[in-house]
């Protein structure tokens, strides 16, 4: 298993102290939460199920034999554990290279707390390395692509990326992005945007992060 593996991995495992027992817990998408998924399923008896962010993870918690409830039906979600593609210091954080960010933006604002697990070479400065994605409306595509491009943006369509709300993916290269939650919250007026995929006005509560070493490092928020 490479180093990076490794990291998620070990994120992953120590995130299983902040399951409540009892709980109906949040859960994210990725490979990372892959990982957290296959170490709840060794607990599942202490849990009452899981609310998921994505088909993929619903089916990957429903392989395990891990109840998963509709959102709709469930008042309290204590905690949420998710990975993320990039986090800054204050836990803000872009997420959704997995295409899944709606779903998972949702269930983080419902959330008591938000445990984000990911290696450490997640870990920047600034964000927008990584490209930013952003889920649209189709009709809306190409309009929002010239709005990101004003911003100094450089938006790629997912091209055959198809999301579980059934909308498309810009990934928007050649960010710097200086002020987090001021531009989540600027693109989220433009009109056919779904999900931006900069997580600023809701950060994470707490990031673990795997390090090389086989550490764990942990920072709150
Ligand atoms: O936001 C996400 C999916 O939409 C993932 O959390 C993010 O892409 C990180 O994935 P991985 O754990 O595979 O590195």
């Amino acid at each position: 298993m490479s180093n990076t593996e490794q990291g998620k991995k070990l994120a992953a495992q120590a995130a299983i102290e902040y399951v409540p027992a009892g709980s109906i817990v949040g859960v994210g998408t990725g490979s990372t939460v892959n990982y957290f998924i296959d170490e709840l399923a060794k607990i599942k008896n202490r849990i009452e199920g899981a609310v998921s962010s994505s088909e993929a993870s619903t089916q990957r918690l429903k392989d395990h034999g891990i109840e998963v409830f509709d959102l709709n039906s469930v008042n309290d979600v204590p905690v949420y554990i998710d990975g993320a593609d990039e986090s800054n210091e204050n836990l803000q954080l872009i997420k959704g290279g997995g295409g899944a960010l709606t779903r998972e933006k949702i269930i983080a604002q419902l959330a008591k707390k938000f445990v984000c697990i990911a290696d450490e070479t997640k870990l920047v400065d600034v964000l927008g390395d990584f490209p930013l994605p952003v889920e649209v409306i189709p009709m809306a595509r190409s309009m929002i692509a010239r709005e990101l491009v004003k911003r100094g943006g450089q938006p790629v369509y997912r091209d055959g990326f198809v999301t579980d709300n059934g909308n498309q993916i810009l990934d928007v290269h050649n960010l710097r992005i200086m002020e987090p939650a001021k531009l989540e919250a600027e693109l989220n007026d433009l009109p056919g945007v779904v999900t931006v995929g900069i997580f600023a006005l809701r950060p994470a509560d707490v990031l673990i992060l795997g390090t090389a070493d086989g550490d764990i490092r942990k920072i709150n928020g």
